[in-house]
């Protein structure tokens, strides 16, 4: 047994640029540097892919798969990922994939493995492995729209709650069959009702899990992390404001309610009114007293890496260990202080961080305290550390 949540094997069959790939671990942080276009997100991305979720790239499963120009029929292929993790409940054999099975007859689906048995969905994934990542795509969190920012946030609670994933998992199936009746205008009073039911008790569970987190992230200490700024958290939206003010049976009633009443506007415009899928994550510079969409872009992942470090003490506490970390170019904007802080605490926490970066140099304070590994043309050197 171990306290530490780590890949200790990968292998990779006609997965992006990778026709095949097996890669043997130990369980500490891992480091690939290579030149652009060398294979190193794709690598982080099937890592991210043995945790519940649609992956760090959030891809449509037939673009993950290998493309081969001159053989290419325009029909997707099957590609896999699987993978040996130690964790402190014990080790799992882990797979994911493009099913062939249903490939053969014209479908996408994600298959899961978890010590050879077939999975249902990805939840039970959740049990086994939490990850996390930051990626250059996310610089524009605070920017853009609130559903990124509500990805960010549901993942972190996945790690410390295993559960939430199926809860999120379950409230998105029902608002999908709520919108798709009210849009072909199906489904009588009874069959909504409920649908809806089940919004609401799925729902209002997402809500939930949300805000203790974020009174968890929030609790004196566990934000203030040497160098890196404190961020400041909370969360708008109805229901949101509903559990501050009622007790949960209350706002189940009005959730019930307002979904009901709100029956002829969501099959207008779609979606529902009341909701989980409405709420968004705010994030200030807690020093600076500023929002963080007006921090820069340097702050801005300052304040994510706070956030990301903060839960992965919690869930380090919580789980045993921590989330494997998936940081994908990310040590490249960081000051040496703060890159020397981050890197003492990945090692403190015993978290399996798996880092990018073109420059070798830059990871200098990893060595002798990580794995090192060339990336180039989908191919693996291991390096050896003075
Ligand atoms: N489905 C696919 N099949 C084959 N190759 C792919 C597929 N998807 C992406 N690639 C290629 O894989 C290569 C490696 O991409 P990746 O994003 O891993 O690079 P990287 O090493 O992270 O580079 P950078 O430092 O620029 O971020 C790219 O040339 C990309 O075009």
């Amino acid at each position: 047994m171990t306290n530490r949540l780590a890949v200790s094997r990968i292998q990779l069959s006609d997965f992006r640029c990778y026709e095949s790939l097996c890669l043997s671990l130990d369980t500490a942080p891992v480091v690939l540097t290579g030149p652009n276009g060398a294979g190193k997100t794709n690598l982080l991305e099937a890592v991210s892919l043995l945790s519940p979720g649609g992956g760090l790239r959030r891809a449509k499963l037939g673009e993950m798969a290998r493309n081969v120009p001159v053989s290419d029929d325009g029909a997707p292929r099957a590609w896999a990922v699987s993978a040996q993790l130690t964790t402190p409940d014990g080790d799992y054999q882990v797979g994911s994939g493009l099913d062939p099975t249903a490939l053969a007859q014209g479908r996408e689906r994600r298959a899961v493995r978890i010590d050879g048995e077939n999975q249902r969905g990805q939840a039970s994934l959740g049990r086994v492995c939490a990850a996390v990542w930051l990626t250059p795509q996310m610089d524009r969190l605070f920017l853009d729209g609130p559903s990124a920012r509500r990805r960010f946030l549901d993942r972190l609670v996945y790690g410390l709650d295993p559960e939430h994933s199926s809860r999120v998992a379950a409230y998105e199936h029902s608002l999908r069959s709520r919108a798709k009746l009210l849009k072909e205008g199906k489904g009588d009073d009874k069959w909504l009702a409920s649908i809806e039911d089940s919004m609401v008790r799925h729902g209002i569970a997402v809500a939930v899990a949300r805000a203790e987190l974020l009174a968890k992230l929030g609790r004196a200490g566990t934000m203030a992390v040497g160098p890196f700024p404190v961020a400041r958290l909370a969360l708008a939206g109805d229901l949101e404001n509903w559990l501050e003010q009622l007790p949960a049976i209350e706002v189940e009633d009005r959730m019930r309610a307002a979904l009901r009443d709100g029956r002829a506007r969501d099959a207008t415009y779609g979606g529902a009114a009341v909701g989980p899928q409405r709420s968004d994550l705010l994030v200030w510079h807690d020093a600076k007293n500023q929002s963080a969409d007006q921090c820069s872009t340097g702050e801005q992942k300052a304040l994510l890496l706070s956030m990301i470090m903060a839960n992965t003490r919690l869930q380090s506490k919580a789980r045993g260990a921590g989330p494997l970390l998936l940081l994908d170019e990310v040590v490249a904007h960081l000051d040496a202080e703060r890159r020397g802080y981050l890197f003492d605490e990945i090692v403190a926490l015993g978290v399996q961080a798996w880092m990018t970066g073109t420059d070798r140099a830059l990871f200098e304070g990893l060595d002798g305290r990580a794995q090192f590994f060339r990336v180039e043309d989908a191919a693996l050197t291991a390096e050896t550390t003075p």
